[in-house]
């Protein structure tokens, strides 16, 4: 088990207010890290400091080993759902994904059309994302991040607008993830959903963040 993401003493300011302050967490490789807590207590901010969106003020975020902020980088080897992606409505969800896919050209239809079929949108490939439900456009979104096989992969409330059957699919495919050795951080502010997968859970209040639970007993602050 190896470590995937350290965030060490990590202050964020937007708009001239403290919305993060004092974060510490690590997340490993092998592993489900859940992060519980109610809207506006700063899950989403964290995840875009961790995506390289945003920069802390204060404290240090590695991901694999390499200090984001000083590379001035976007994170390697590394997928995320953060809020809503911003698909084209037009095209399918297929060519949605190809778009991206082409960026860093790492893969191609075969593997793309695995990934639709594993997040339940095989059938739907080629429809356009404005006639996706709710939870269509969640799974497309999950798709899009996990797609190349990250060694690190950020869920934002990844279980939004899905119905139950959603929230069964999205578990075995995080459980998945996990047992291919990617380490995993998703957020929740539904405490059952997080309880469910994670390994190690941890709580935000506030911008602050707290240590809940560690069911691996492995050391962690
Ligand atoms: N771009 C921004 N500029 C200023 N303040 C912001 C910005 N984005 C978020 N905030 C503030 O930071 C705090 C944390 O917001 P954040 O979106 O991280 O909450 P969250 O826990 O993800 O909630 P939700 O579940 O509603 O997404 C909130 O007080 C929010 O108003």
């Amino acid at each position: 088990m190896s470590e995937a993401v350290n965030v060490r003493d990590v202050d964020l300011m937007l708009s001239g207010q403290k919305v993060l302050e004092d974060i510490q967490l690590t997340v490993n490789h092998g592993q489900v890290t859940g992060i519980v807590g109610r809207n506006g207590s700063g899950k989403s901010v964290l995840f875009k400091a961790i995506a390289g969106f945003y920069q802390p003020s204060r404290g240090t975020i590695e991901v694999n080993g390499i200090d984001l902020y000083q590379k001035k980088n976007f994170p390697e080897n590394f997928g995320c759902l953060i809020e809503n992606p911003g698909f084209l409505p037009r095209d399918s969800g297929y060519k949605n994904l190809k778009l991206l896919a082409d960026i860093q050209k790492k893969i191609g239809k075969e593997e793309i059309m695995q990934t639709l079929s594993l997040v339940g949108l095989e059938g739907a490939e080629n429809k356009p994302v404005k006639r996706y439900s709710l939870g269509m456009k969640q799974r497309l979104g999950i798709a899009q991040a996990i797609m190349e096989n990250p060694s690190v992969i950020v869920l934002d409330e990844p279980t939004n607008g899905l119905d139950k059957q959603g929230v069964k699919d999205v578990r075995e495919i995080i459980l998945k993830l996990k047992e291919e050795g990617a380490a995993v951080l998703i957020s929740s502010h539904i405490e059952e959903d997080i309880d469910e997968v994670s390994d190690d859970v941890f709580e935000m209040d506030g911008g602050h963040i707290s240590h809940v639970e560690d069911k691996v007993g492995h050391p962690n602050t």
